[in-house]
C-alpha cells in the first residue's frame, strides 16, 4: 500500500475518535500512519488516552506525545483502531504480519468497538493467501508444529508451516517472548472454526485470525475511502 493510502485510511479513522475516548492503538505501518494523524490532534487539544498493542507502537506514541495508559489501569476501551494483513467481507481478519497479534487481540477484545484500516488490496473473498501467523510457546515447538499440521489436515487444509525469522536470520521473538509460525494454507474457508481449533493446541498461544471483532473497516483506494461493515 502506498504511503498516501495509509495516510488516507489513518485520516479517515480520526473521524471516529471522540474526546474522552480510551483507544486501543494498533501496530504496523497503517496503524503508524493513523498515529501520525492522531498526534497533531492531541497536541491541538483532543483528549484521549491510548493502550498500545506493541512495544513498537508504544515507542512511536511516546515519541509523538500521544498519552498512554496500560490495559491493567484501563481494562475497558472504547475503540481500537488497527491494521490487518487480510480481511474478508464478514470482516474476518488475518493479523500478525508484524508479530503483534496476541496483544492486538487482547486489546481488541477489551474494546467496545474495533475499526480496521487497510487498503483495497487487503480485501479478499476468502482469507488465506497471506500466511496465517500463529504465536507459539518455545517449549515443545516441534510437537506444536506437528499438532498444527495434523489439525490442518483434519480440516482439509494444507501448506507449509514455517518458523518466522528476522532479516538477520535469528528467530523472531514477539513482545511476549514467544515464537511465530506462519501457515501458508492458501485458502481458509472457515476461519472461525480454524481459530477455535488452533487454540485447543496447548503450545499455541494465539492465532492471527480475528473473527467477529471488527465492526467496520476503512478501506483506502486510489478512487477514495470506503467504509465496510460486516456482510451478514
Ligand atoms: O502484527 C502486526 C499487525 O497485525 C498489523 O496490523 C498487520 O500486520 C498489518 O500491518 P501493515 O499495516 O504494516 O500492513
Amino acid at each position: 500500500m502506498s504511503e498516501d493510502l495509509k495516510r488516507e485510511a489513518g485520516k479517515a479513522a480520526l473521524s471516529f475518535v471522540k474526546p474522552g475516548m480510551r483507544l486501543g492503538i494498533g501496530t504496523g505501518s497503517t496503524a503508524e500512519a493513523f498515529i501520525r494523524e492522531l498526534a497533531p490532534k492531541v497536541k491541538a487539544g483532543l483528549e484521549i488516552i491510548g493502550v498500545p498493542t506493541s512495544e513498537r507502537t508504544r515507542a512511536l506514541c511516546e515519541e509523538l506525545s500521544v498519552p498512554l495508559t496500560t490495559l491493567e489501569e484501563t481494562p475497558q476501551l472504547d475503540l481500537t483502531i488497527d491494521g490487518a494483513d487480510e480481511l474478508d467481507g464478514r470482516l474476518n481478519l488475518i493479523k500478525g504480519g508484524g508479530g503483534a497479534l496476541l496483544r492486538e487481540k487482547i486489546v481488541a477484545q477489551a474494546s467496545k468497538s474495533m475499526i480496521v484500516i487497510a487498503d483495497q488490496s487487503k480485501v479478499v473473498e476468502v482469507l488465506g493467501a497471506y500466511p496465517l501467523p500463529i504465536e507459539v510457546n518455545r517449549f515443545g515447538l516441534t510437537a506444536t508444529r506437528n499438532a498444527i499440521d495434523a489439525l490442518a489436515s483434519s480440516l482439509n487444509l494444507s501448506g507449509e508451516i514455517t518458523l518466522r525469522e528476522t532479516d538477520a536470520g535469528k528467530l523472531f521473538e514477539t513482545d511476549g517472548g514467544h515464537l511465530i509460525v506462519d501457515a501458508s494454507f492458501g485458502r481458509i474457508p472457515q476461519p472461525q472454526a480454524l481459530a477455535v481449533a488452533l487454540n485447543t493446541i496447548a503450545g499455541v498461544v494465539e492465532n492471527g485470525l480475528f473473527c467477529a471483532l471488527a465492526d467496520k473497516a476503512i478501506i483506502a483506494a486510489a478512487s477514495g475511502v470506503q467504509i465496510m461493515e460486516p456482510m451478514k
